[in-house]
């Protein structure tokens, strides 16, 4: 499989060289030349495969033969080893939880798999691979956990001051090794803007392989449509229009879930659910996209205010906007909103989202208005326990630290403050 630059002006790539470059040398992100739907029985006995069986199945034909098949299997054993589990919480709404991995978080199973693909490919390679990457809270930890001790890869890791949870900052700042973590004086999208710069930066290129562990990645962002898929095999028996909302940031997630529906998955529709980040609400109201400086909120992960992804869904539909709406819902809710919808899902079900999830929800209740008789998912992108301080406050209690956060709390934050592009520029090239 040959992937192409959405910017149409570099050659196209094999997924070795997709993985390995992160972004294309004229900017652009990657895309699939072709997404080859799976067959019917796939669908129809969807029950009968192991998590394992459908995550092989549907990313082998973009890896195509670059990996071979045992060792994916490998890969993907290694990256699947915990559960996605589908739980209704009331009649017709449902939640995907995705934070049953090492970091609480569902960037776990891009992060794991991306780290294992590079890990493949750079291995016979005399030059150290050095892997970028912007976070606005849970990527950080994600990559930091998955790329520890991969040989032959330094990790570097972009975060906005004082927008990250305490405990999001210290997954990402606590490990060592080879992952280093710049506390950047500005917001998620500062962060993204200054990797994003590097992957032009000619000086620095010269001196050093650079790749991205963002979404922007091939690696990163596909293995994301696995959560659909395990999800639809938990509830393809309700016999209902299914559709996702997803509490969405920097948009692969929900990218790759439309992936999972062009491999032939019956979705009826996905909603895009942001807090006042509202870029994508707003270009589906007036079709004009319009990136503007993110806003700090209590779902601190979605605080993207130029959300990289979402080129790649509007490419998905071929820029036509009649046809994205029919896919594509989205809307935006603030912090208060936030709040009451997490304690009233608390007190009405005893479920305790998080603020990210709890997004998600209010976006899917807005969607069923209209929509009544469907079945609704959605995701829960992080455990409540990530953003202790606000979901303790909310609904009064206080929650058990899970083992993997307890982990990570007696130990030492270290980081190093940038402020600016040169900044970043000086610490890559005299690290
Ligand atoms: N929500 C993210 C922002 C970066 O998103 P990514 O999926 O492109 O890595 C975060 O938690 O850092």
């Amino acid at each position: 499989m040959e992937f192409y630059s959405l910017n149409k002006k570099a050659p196209k790539v094999s997924f070795k060289e997709a993985v390995i470059n992160g972004i294309a040398p004229d900017k652009g992100l990657y895309f699939p030349e072709n997404i080859e739907p799976l067959p019917n029985s796939f669908f129809e006995k969807i029950e009968e495969l192991s998590n394992l069986e459908i995550a092989f199945n549907a990313i082998h034909q973009f890896v195509s033969d670059e990996i071979p098949n045992d060792v994916l299997l490998e890969i993907l054993k290694n990256t699947l080893d915990f559960e996605f589990p589908v739980i209704e919480i009331e009649n017709n709404i449902a939640t995907l939880e995705l934070f049953h991995g090492p970091t609480m978080a569902f960037k776990d199973v891009g992060a794991r798999f991306m780290a294992q693909c590079l890990g493949y490919f750079s291995k016979d390679q005399k030059n150290e691979v050095t892997v970028l990457v912007a976070t606005s809270g849970d990527t950080g930890g994600a990559v930091a956990n998955g790329f520890l001790g991969v040989k032959g890869v330094k990790v570097v890791i972009l975060y906005p001051s004082g927008k990250v949870s305490d405990i999001q900052e210290r997954q990402l700042t606590t490990l060592g090794k080879n992952i280093t973590a710049l506390e950047v004086d500005g917001t998620f999208d500062d962060c993204q803007a200054m990797v994003k710069k590097a992957f032009l930066d000619e000086t620095l290129l010269k001196e050093m392989k650079l790749t991205s562990a963002n979404s922007i990645n091939v690696a990163r962002w596909l293995p994301q449509l696995f959560y659909f898929l395990f999800a639809y095999k938990q509830v393809k028996s309700v016999n209902k229009e299914i559709v996702f909302s997803v509490p969405s940031g920097n948009f692969g997630n929900i990218c790759a879930g439309m992936v999972a529906q062009r491999l032939g998955m019956p979705v009826k529709h996905f909603i895009a659910a942001t807090n006042v980040n509202d870029t994508v609400p707003e270009f589906m109201r007036t079709q004009s996209y319009k990136p503007k400086p993110s806003t700090t909120t209590i779902s601190n992960a979605m605080d993207v205010g130029d959300p990289s992804n979402f080129v790649r869904i509007r490419h998905l539909f071929q820029d036509d906007f009649n046809r994205l709406k029919d896919h594509l819902s989205s809307y935006s809710f603030n912090d208060l909103e936030t709040k009451k919808a997490l304690l009233e899902i608390y007190e009405s079900s005893g479920y305790c989202a998080d603020p990210h999830g709890t997004v998600g929800y209010l976006g899917l209740k807005k969607y069923q208005e209209n929509h009544p008789n469907t079945y609704g998912i959605f995701l829960e992108t992080a455990h409540p326990v990530k953003f202790l301080d606000v979901v303790e406050e909310t609904i009064g209690k206080k929650l058990p630290l899970p083992p993997q956060i307890q982990k990570v709390m007696n130990k030492e934050k270290k980081s190093l403050k940038i402020k600016t592009y040169s900044d970043l520029n000086y610490f890559l090239l005299n690290r």
